[in-house]
This record gives C-alpha cells, structure tokens and sequence, in this order.
C-alpha cells in the first residue's frame, strides 16, 4: 500500500459531527466579487498556554486567518491566559474568565501547557488540572488523533519504511472520564499507617456508549474498522467497556469491531501498524496509544486533535506538551498545531474548504523540502518553528481565494 501524500481519511474526512457548531454561526451568504469582504465571523478562544505553545499558535493563528480569508471567513481571535501562564498571572491554571470565554467562543486552540517551574504545585495549582478543567468544562468527550504517515515523512519515521509507509490510522480516546476525574482519588494512610495515595478508574454505562458510537461512526467512514481497546483481563472498569461496546457495535453490523489488551496494542502498534482503522479506548490507555502512534508518523509535533462534545465549541490542540526542552529556541514544530487549526475548521466550524488549504499548505511545505528538527532527514532543509510557520503562510497566501474560483 502506497504511504499517503495528502491528510486522507485520517485527518480531513469528517466522520461525523457532534453539533460542534456553535449555534452562534452565522448562516453562509453570497460571496460577491472580493474575497476580502468577509461573509461569515467566527470567533476563536486562543489559549497558548506555557513553553513552546506561545511559539506554535502564532504561527496557527496567521496561517487561519489567511486560509479563511480565502474563504470569506473572517476571525475574531480572543487571547486568553492558560495553565502555567495563567497561574503566574491569576493565581490558578484555569482562570473563570478563561473558561467563561473559551465556552462563548466558537472554537477554542490550545497550544500547550505545563513546564518545570510548576511541576512541583499542589495538585489544584498545577497547569495540567486547569487543562483537565477546561475540557471537563466545555464538556468535549471525544478526543480524535489522527495518525497518518506521510509519503513526504516516510524516512522521518523511526520504523522501518516497509512497516510505516501507508498508516493511517484514528485513535477515538474518551477524554472527560476514566481515571482521571474517578473518585476516590487522593493522597492518605493505610490502616498500618503507611502512606498512600490512589485513583479511581471509573466509567458510566452512557459514557462508554457515546464515546462507543463515535467510534463506530468514525469508523464507517473510513474503513469501516474498529478495534476497542482495554484490559479487560484484569479490570471490571474494562470489563464493563468491553461489554458496553459489545452492545452498541449491534447498532453498526457494517463496522468490524475487535477487541485487544492495552498491552498487546502497545506492541501491535509498532510491529504491524497498518492492521489498524479505527481504534476507541478509554482516556488513560488513549492518551499513551496515541503518543505511541505519533512516532510512527515521524514525530509528536505532527499530531493534531480535535476534541467534540455534544453542543459548544469543540477544543483543538496538538497532542504533544510545551517542550520546555526546546521552549524558546525556535526548534518546535508548528505543524501538529496548524493541523489542529485544520481540525478546528473542519470539525468544529463545518469550513472544509479552508481546512483544505491548511493541509494542501502544510503539504506543500514539505514538498518543498522543509523540516523542523524532529522530522529532518538528509537532503532537506532544515529550518526553525519560525521559518516552517512563513513556508505554510506562504502557501496559503499563493492560493486562488474562492470568490475568484466560483
Ligand atoms: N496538551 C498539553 O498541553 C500537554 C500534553 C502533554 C504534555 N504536557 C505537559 O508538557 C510538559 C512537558 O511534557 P513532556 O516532556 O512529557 O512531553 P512533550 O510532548 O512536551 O515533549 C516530549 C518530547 O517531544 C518533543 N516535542 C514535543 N513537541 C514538539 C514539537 N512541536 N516539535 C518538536 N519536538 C517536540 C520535546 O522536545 C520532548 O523532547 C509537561 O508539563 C506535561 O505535563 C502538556
Ligand atoms: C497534560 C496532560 C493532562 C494531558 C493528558 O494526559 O491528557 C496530555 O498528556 C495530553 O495528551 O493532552
């Protein structure tokens, strides 16, 4: 199977839509003679959080504009500060206002938060709970991350090219439930008065059942395959998952549902990637997976995400951290970002089109040959977060507007 040379039914083929939209959206009406008369308004809650996150949604932001102004589409951003940022600035990672404006937006783009200087915080004080808040708060139970490996990529991979060339697979996680919002949860001593802390891995019949038949939808519209992950030969939580998702897979005969252990698909994942479609699991085994399947693809700054509720503004963020590593020294790529940008058009706003030109963009970009740091292979150019950001505005900018195409 050839490897893929545009973002094909892993990243720009809507599988479904969760009402993303936000009710706000104004109708589309006629573009006239300009595509610089702006027919539709959106507005965007950017959050750019801590590290490399400032550096990679500056890019995002100028890349949207002008994909949208193509397409008549006009922004209005609004900046709000997030996790360490806002914790320096406010006092807490997820200020009210934050939250207040990012549920009143449109869609919401996450940089990234977290970093060294509050790594030791008290749990409520740490910019990974203000993250953990916003998505509880906005609701957004289905987290997609696309996987797929680029022909442009394909030596960029740390598996061979035999084994990573034409992946392309969806990683469906439950993002509001499981683990990390179970109770009991806590820090205390046991009854010999050893000190302990735990966590509750806890999950309701209707939570799996939704985040099952987003699964399934996004699997019939691509390969019409899902493989449901658990570990459920040792967990009731996945016992109970796999039981669930069992039932609802009545509701698709079309979609071939199996199931595997978390750990068997761990390894999986890097022996023969290509068996899988369309995987769901649970938030904890999801976000794991999916780290793990950003590598085949290259690099973790190449995944972006999309994350849907039932109603409001869906979230979109790279899957990858603020990097303090590289923080600051213009090495991270901007792409997994610009992609979510691309997400956030396509999944959150229903704009296919000027999704379209984001990924014809990011594609052209490599085509020409240039690489960030983490995907660079010999014979191309490597340059920094900066420049990649200019090469994909570029792009779009060289772009037909619609207005003038129709
Ligand atoms: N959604 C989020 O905001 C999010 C996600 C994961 C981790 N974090 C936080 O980020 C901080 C750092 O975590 P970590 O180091 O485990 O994970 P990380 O994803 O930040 O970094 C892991 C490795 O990947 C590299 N990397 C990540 N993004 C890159 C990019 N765009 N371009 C090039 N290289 C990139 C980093 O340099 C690092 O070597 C922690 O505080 C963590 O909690 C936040
Ligand atoms: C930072 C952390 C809370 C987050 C998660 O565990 O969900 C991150 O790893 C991610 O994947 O977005």
């Amino acid at each position: 199977m050839a490897a893929s040379t545009q973002f094909n039914a892993g990243t720009v083929r809507s599988p479904f839509r969760l009402q993303s939209v936000s009710k706000k959206s104004p109708k589309p009406t006629r573009i006239s003679c300009s595509a610089a008369t702006p027919a539709k308004r959106y507005s965007i809650t950017l959050l750019p959080g801590d590290g490399i996150g400032p550096e990679v949604i500056s890019i995002a932001k100028n890349v949207l504009k002008v994909a949208g102004s193509l397409e008549g589409i006009e922004f209005l951003f609004q900046e709000m500060p997030m996790g360490g940022a806002a914790l320096d600035l406010t006092g807490v990672p997820l200020p009210d206002e934050t939250l207040s404006t990012a549920k009143s937006s449109d869609a919401v783009l996450l940089g990234a938060i977290g970093g060294y200087k509050w790594d030791k915080n008290e749990k409520h004080l740490k910019p990974e709970t203000g993250l953990l808040k916003l998505r509880e708060g906005l609701k957004v139970f289905a987290n997609l991350r696309p996987a797929t490996v680029l022909q442009q990529l394909v030596d960029s991979s740390t598996l061979k090219k035999e084994v990573a060339e034409g992946v392309d697979l969806m990683v469906v996680r439950e993002l509001t439930g499981g683990i990390y919002f179970g109770k009991p949860r806590g820090f205390s001593t046991n009854e010999n008065g050893v000190e302990i802390a735990y966590n509750t891995e806890v999950y309701a019949a209707y939570e799996i059942d939704r985040i099952a038949r987003v699964a399934f939808e996004t699997a019939r519209k691509r390969h019409g395959k899902l493989c449901s992950v658990d570990k459920a030969n040792v967990l009731e939580a996945s016992m109970f998952w796999r039981k669930r998702v069992t039932e609802i897979a009545t509701e698709y005969p079309d979609v071939e549902l199996s199931h595997m252990y978390v750990d068997n698909a761990a390894m999986q994942l890097v022996r023969n990637p290509k068996q899988f479609d369309t995987i769901v699991t649970n938030n904890i085994f999801g976000d794991i997976l999916s780290d793990e399947a950003s590598m085949i693809t290259g690099s973790i700054g190449m995944l972006p995400s999309a994350s849907l509720g039932e109603s409001g503004p869906g979230l979109f963020e790279p899957i990858h951290g603020s990097a303090p590593d590289i923080a600051g020294q213009d090495k991270a790529n901007p792409l997994a970002t610009v992609l979510s940008a691309a997400m956030l058009l396509k999944y959150g706003l229903g704009e296919e089109n000027a999704a379209k030109r984001i990924e014809n963009a990011v594609l052209d970009a490599l085509n020409r040959g240039f690489r960030t740091g983490d995907i660079y292979s010999p014979g191309n150019k490597l340059v920094g977060c900066k420049e990649m950001g200019e090469e994909v505005l570029k792009s779009v900018s060289s772009q037909v507007p619609s207005a003038v195409l129709n």
